[in-house]
C-alpha cells in the first residue's frame, strides 16, 4: 500500500462501535446481524438535522426562522456561525451513510413486530416531497406536522471527506481529544479545553491541527479505557498512544487558539476551532439564548403528547436537564405548576437554570428519588419541599440580592424558578447573615449557577393532573456514540426493573381522569413493551390513549428504528399514522419509545 493511500485510510471517519460482547450477542440474537451492524453504524454518526425548539412564550417560529436564515446569509459571506458552511448544503455525502439518508428522505417501511421481524407494508410518503422541497431550498425550516409548528429544522450536511494537511514526508500535527468531547464535536460543537487529552510538540496558536478521538479499547484485565495520560506529547509515530486505534476515528481539522502549553495550563475555553469537519452542523452555543432550545425531536414530541393545559399540575418524574420539563411549561403558556423532580441536586440545578433562561416561572424543581415519589402518610406535605438542601433564603431577601448585586441575573433566575408560596420559609439568623454577606460580596462562586436546591418528601396520591415518567434508561438510541461497552445485560435488566417501580409511583400520583406519559430511549428490543403490558395487566383502570387530538391523528405508541431506512411499529400498528408523517432522518433518537395512558376512575 502507498504511504498516501494509507494515509488517507488513516485520516478518515470509519468508527466501529465496540460494545459488551454478551450485549452485542443479545443484540445480534433480536435483530440479526446485518441488522443490527447497521444500527451500530447509524448510532456511530449524528443525524444530518438540528431540531430546534421555538419559546413561543418569548418568540416566534417565523422570528427565529428568519434570525436564523440571515445568521447563515453571513456564513456564505464569510462570517461563520459557529462553523456551519451554508455553501455545503447540497452535501458531499460518501457512500457509507448517503444511501440510508437518501432513502430517509424519500421512503420508509414499516413493520408490525411485536415478535419477529415481519414485514406488513411499505409505504411511500406524499407528505415528504413537501419536505424535501423545503430541504433542497431552505437550510431552515418549520416542521410540518401539525401543531409542531413550533419546531424547526436546521439542515446540516455529512459526512465529508476531510481534506488532512499532511505533508507526507513529516509527521502531521494532531490532537486527540475524549469521547465525550467528540461527540459534541460531531453535533457541531468547537474542542474545548478540558477535551484535549493529547497534542502534538511544537504546536503553537494557529496551526492546523488534524483532530481524531480516542476511543475506549479493550484492556488486559477485561475492563475498558483509553491508556492515555493526558497531556501526553504526540510524535506522530507508531509508538505514539492509540496510534493504530485511531485509524478511521478523525473527526475533522481545525486552528488551534492557543499553544499547546496553554492547552493543559487553561482550565477553560476554546482550545481548538474545528475549520473542517466530518459532519457540517451548526452549533447553537449562545445563538438565541432562550429564544429556541436544542431539542431533539422526540422528546420534543414526548411533551407534546403529555397534552398538557393550562392551570394543570403537571409531575415530571426524572427531569434532568429540563428539557421535557421546559417543553411542558411552554405548552402550559406557564400558567400552572410543573413540578420537576430528579435525584441528583447538581441536575435540579440544571433545571433550575434552564428554567430561569427560558423565562418560565411555573416550573419547580425538587430533589427526589422518584422510586420514593409516592410521600408516606404521616409525611403528607404538598407543599412538597421538606427542606432546602441548601440555605434558602426568603424569597423577599433574595429580591433584594437582586437588586444589590451584580448578578442580579443569576438571582433573579432564582426567584423565578424558585418564587413559589412554599418559598415563604422561615429563615433563620445564619441564613440572614449569610444572605446578608452576599448582598454586600455578591454571590459566590457557589451560588452564580443557582446554589439552592430544595428537598421533598413526595407528594400525596393523586394530586397530580398529568406525569410523565421520561425513565432512566441505556440511552443506547442517542446519536451520535462512540462507544457501548459500559452497559452489561444485567445493566439493561436493572433499568427495566426501575423503570417499573417508577411507574407504580406514577400510577399512585396521577389522579383518575388524568394522563401518564411513558417515554424512553433505548434499543433494547421488547423492554418498552414490556413494561406497557405489566401497566395494563397490572392496572386495569389504565388504557393505552387512542388518539391525540392536538397532533391530529391517532395516538403515539410504539417505538421506531431507522438505522436502515425502516422505521419499526412495535405494538399498534394501526395507529403508526403519526409516525407516517416523520422524516425519520429527522428522527435523532434511534428507538425512542412514547406511551401513552389514560387513567380511568381508581376504583374500579
Ligand atoms: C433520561 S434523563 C431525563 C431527561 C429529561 N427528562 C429531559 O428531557 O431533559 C434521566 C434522568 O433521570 C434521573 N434519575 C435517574 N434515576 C432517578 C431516580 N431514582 N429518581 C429521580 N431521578 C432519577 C437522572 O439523574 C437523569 O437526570
Amino acid at each position: 500500500m502507498s504511504p498516501v493511500s494509507d494515509l488517507s485510510e488513516r485520516y478518515c471517519y470509519n468508527p466501529t462501535l465496540y460494545w459488551n460482547p454478551h450485549v452485542e450477542e443479545y443484540f445480534i440474537k433480536a435483530y440479526g446481524a446485518d441488522h443490527f451492524a447497521s444500527i451500530s453504524k447509524a448510532l456511530t454518526h449524528p443525524c444530518c438535522y438540528s431540531c430546534i425548539r421555538v419559546n413561543i412564550l418569548k418568540t416566534t417560529s417565523n422570528a427565529v426562522i428568519e434570525k436564523l436564515s440571515m445568521m447563515l446569509h453571513e456564513t456564505s459571506n464569510g462570517n461563520a456561525m459557529n462553523g456551519m458552511n451554508i455553501c455545503e448544503m447540497e452535501g458531499d455525502r460518501n457512500s457509507d451513510m448517503g444511501p440510508i439518508q437518501e432513502n430517509f428522505t424519500k421512503e420508509y417501511t414499516l413493520h408490525y413486530n411485536p415478535k419477529g421481524h415481519d414485514k406488513i407494508a411499505t409505504k411511500s410518503l406524499e407528505d415528504l416531497d413537501l419536505l424535501d422541497g423545503c430541504l433542497k431550498h431552505d437550510p431552515v425550516f418549520k416542521c410540518h406536522i401539525p401543531g409542531l409548528d413550533y419546531v424547526v429544522f436546521v439542515r446540516g450536511t455529512g459526512p465529508h471527506k476531510v481534506e488532512y494537511a499532511y505533508a507526507p514526508d513529516q509527521p502531521s500535527k494532531e490532537v486527540i481529544v475524549s469521547r465525550k468531547c467528540a461527540e459534541s464535536v460531531l453535533r457541531g460543537a468547537q474542542v474545548y479545553v478540558p477535551g484535549v487529552l493529547a497534542c502534538s510538540a511544537h504546536v503553537e496558536k494557529g496551526d492546523a491541527v488534524a483532530v481524531s478521538v480516542a476511543v475506549e479499547q479493550p484492556e488486559p484485565d477485561g475492563k475498558w479505557g483509553i491508556g492515555i495520560t493526558r497531556g501526553i506529547v504526540l510524535h506522530g509515530l507508531q509508538t505514539d498512544p492509540h496510534f493504530s486505534q485511531r485509524k478511521g476515528l478523525y473527526i475533522g481539522q481545525g486552528t488551534t487558539m492557543m499553544p499547546r502549553a496553554g492547552i493543559f495550563r487553561a482550565l477553560e475555553g476554546v482550545a481548538i476551532r474545528m475549520t473542517s469537519r466530518v459532519f457540517d452542523l451548526p452549533s447553537f452555543n449562545d445563538v438565541l439564548e432562550g429564544e429556541i432550545f436544542l431539542q431533539n425531536l422526540p422528546s420534543i414530541i414526548t411533551a407534546h403528547v403529555l397534552d398538557p393545559q393550562k392551570g394543570e399540575r403537571i409531575l415530571d418524574m426524572c427531569a434532568a436537564p429540563g428539557g421535557k420539563t421546559t417543553a411542558i411549561a411552554m405548552l402550559m403558556k406557564d400558567d400552572g405548576e410543573v413540578v420537576a423532580v430528579d435525584r441528583s441536586h447538581n441536575k435540579v440545578q440544571d433545571i433550575q437554570n434552564l428554567a430561569a433562561e427560558m423565562g418560565l416561572k411555573s416550573i419547580v424543581a425538587y430533589k427526589l428519588d422518584a422510586l420514593k415519589a409516592v410521600s408516606r402518610r404521616n409525611e403528607s406535605n404538598d407543599i412538597n419541599a421538606s427542606k432546602f438542601v441548601e440555605d434558602s433564603p426568603s424569597l423577599e431577601l433574595l429580591k433584594s440580592e437582586s437588586n444589590n448585586t451584580n448578578n442580579n441575573n443569576v438571582l433573579r433566575k432564582e426567584i423565578c424558578v424558585n418564587g413559589k408560596a412554599n418559598l415563604q420559609k422561615s429563615i433563620t439568623t445564619a441564613n440572614t447573615k449569610r444572605s446578608n454577606q452576599r448582598t454586600k460580596n455578591g454571590p459566590g462562586k457557589n451560588q452564580v449557577g443557582g446554589g439552592r436546591v430544595e428537598k421533598s418528601k413526595g407528594f400525596s396520591p393523586s394530586s397530580f393532573d398529568r406525569v410523565l415518567l421520561d425513565a432512566p434508561c441505556s440511552a443506547l438510541g442517542l446519536r451520535p456514540r462512540l462507544f457501548a461497552g459500559e452497559e452489561t445485560l444485567e445493566s439493561l435488566r436493572n433499568h427495566a426493573r426501575y423503570q417499573r417501580r417508577m411507574f407504580d409511583q406514577a400510577v399512585q400520583l396521577v389522579q383518575a381522569g388524568g394522563v401518564i406519559v411513558y417515554s424512553t430511549c433505548t434499543i433494547n428490543p421488547g423492554e418498552n413493551e414490556a413494561l406497557v403490558r405489566y401497566a395494563l395487566d397490572t392496572y386495569k383502570f389504565l388504557s393505552l390513549a387512542p388518539q391525540h387530538p392536538s397532533v391530529g391523528g391517532p395516538g403515539l405508541i410504539g417505538s421506531y428504528n431507522f438505522s436502515d431506512g425502516h422505521v419499526e411499529e412495535w405494538l399498534r400498528p394501526s395507529e403508526a399514522e403519526l409516525v407516517q408523517r416523520f422524516d425519520p432522518s429527522l428522527v435523532d433518537t434511534i428507538g425512542f419509545f412514547i406511551a401513552k395512558f389514560n387513567v380511568g376512575s381508581k376504583d374500579a
